[in-house]
């Protein structure tokens, strides 16, 4: 298996061009057939560069705390959307585990690794007793996901987590978009304002967690609240009226700390859905605090349900609604979305 995985790299690297792909262990010359294999995958653009950085700096202790046990590999991202290729080769080369190393976006692309035509790449490639395990070394703008387990930007801490190897089963909730694509996501799904706050927000992001702010300020630019249909479970259409955003958790947190979600768990087998109806611009500014603590959920306007699948339509003659997930833009609606229970380990 580490022989495959080094061959894999080498193809990678040759295939792309790139100087960044590396096996670590392989320079170490300690890569060990009997050992578990465990590939880092490192967004070295992540936080404004501040990923790379740490991830240098961290590098020995990584080594120092897991390389007597697993052989430890690195792979760096050349650009968007390589962390999803990088992530279904290391798992159908047999990776023990694959850890994203970066913010949610990173997380995102490795949790879409995980995937293929609608399955779990390792049960496709080797029956369903297959187990590739998910890592993470938050070290994003916002990481929202780890917020959900209580855990910071450390990632000290995060590869202790690693080192002693407790994982617990956590649910991916599965879109289908307009035009029929599959898109998974780990954390939080939204629509409408906060999906088009986040679309701005990622031009933005050379201010930090400012970004968020600024994303939503202009968000507000031409918003309006509109009727929605959704259908929950597979049960009839229903007209939410005034949608000002509709949230569906897996996670709790977005948006670079607010508490959306609040009753969202990765680990129930449901997700949470949060509808605000008819907020103003006004409420944002006085309302604000219980977005980010949660207490949001005790508003009149404010609807929270837990389910297992939802469908969001435009009502007829309404324009291009936003769609993203885990902060990253995904397009318009309508879109389908159900929750895969269980069906990845995650290193907690
Ligand atoms: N080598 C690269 N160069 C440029 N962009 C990259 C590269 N690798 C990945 N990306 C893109 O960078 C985006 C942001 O990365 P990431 O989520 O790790 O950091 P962040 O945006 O700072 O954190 P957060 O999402 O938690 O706010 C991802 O959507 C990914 O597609």
């Amino acid at each position: 298996m580490a022989a495959a995985l080094q061959k894999h790299c080498v193809f990678s690297l040759r295939a792309e061009q790139s100087e960044t792909l590396d096996l670590l262990s392989d320079r170490a010359g300690s890569t060990s057939r009997s050992r578990k294999d465990f590939v880092f995958v490192i967004n070295p653009k992540g936080a404004n560069g501040r990923t790379g950085r740490e991830w240098k700096k961290l590098l020995p202790y990584v080594r120092s705390r897991l390389g007597q046990q697993y052989n430890v590999h690195e792979s760096f991202t050349s650009g968007p959307s390589h962390a999803v290729n990088i992530t279904r080769e290391a798992i159908r080369e047999g990776a023990d585990a694959v850890i994203a190393v970066g913010g949610d976006g990173t997380l995102h692309e490795v949790v879409n690794g995980f995937f293929w035509a609608g399955k779990p790449v390792c049960e496709l490639d080797k029956g369903s007793n297959c187990v590739t395990t998910l890592g993470l070394i938050p070290l994003g703008t916002g990481s929202d996901f780890a917020r959900t387990y209580g855990w910071k930007n450390d990632p000290h801490e995060a590869t202790e987590r690693i080192a002693k190897g407790l994982s617990s089963k956590i649910d991916i909730g599965f879109i289908t978009g307009s035009g029929g694509e599959h898109h998974y996501f780990i954390n939080v799904a939204d629509i409408h304002l906060s999906a088009k706050a986040g679309y701005y927000s990622s031009t933005y992001k050379t201010f930090g967690n400012l970004c968020y702010v600024l994303g939503a300020l202009r968000a507000f630019i031409g918003h309006h609240n509109l009727d929605l249909k959704i259908k929950v479970d597979e049960k009839d259409w229903k007209v939410y009226d005034k949608v000002t955003a509709l949230c569906i958790g897996n996670g709790k947190f977005f948006g670079g700390g607010m508490k959306i979600v609040p009753n969202a768990d990765p680990s129930s087998g449901n997700m949470e859905v949060v509808i605000l109806q008819d907020f103003k611009w006004y409420d944002f500014v006085f309302k604000l605090y219980k977005l980010y603590n949660g207490s949001h959920l005790s508003e009149p306007n404010v609807e929270s349900k837990s389910l297992k699948s939802i469908e969001v339509a435009v009502v007829e003659g309404e324009g291009d609604i936003y769609v993203q997930s885990d902060g990253e833009h995904l397009g318009f609606l309508p879109m389908k979305c159900s929750i895969l229970p269980g069906v990845i380990d995650f290193f907690v």
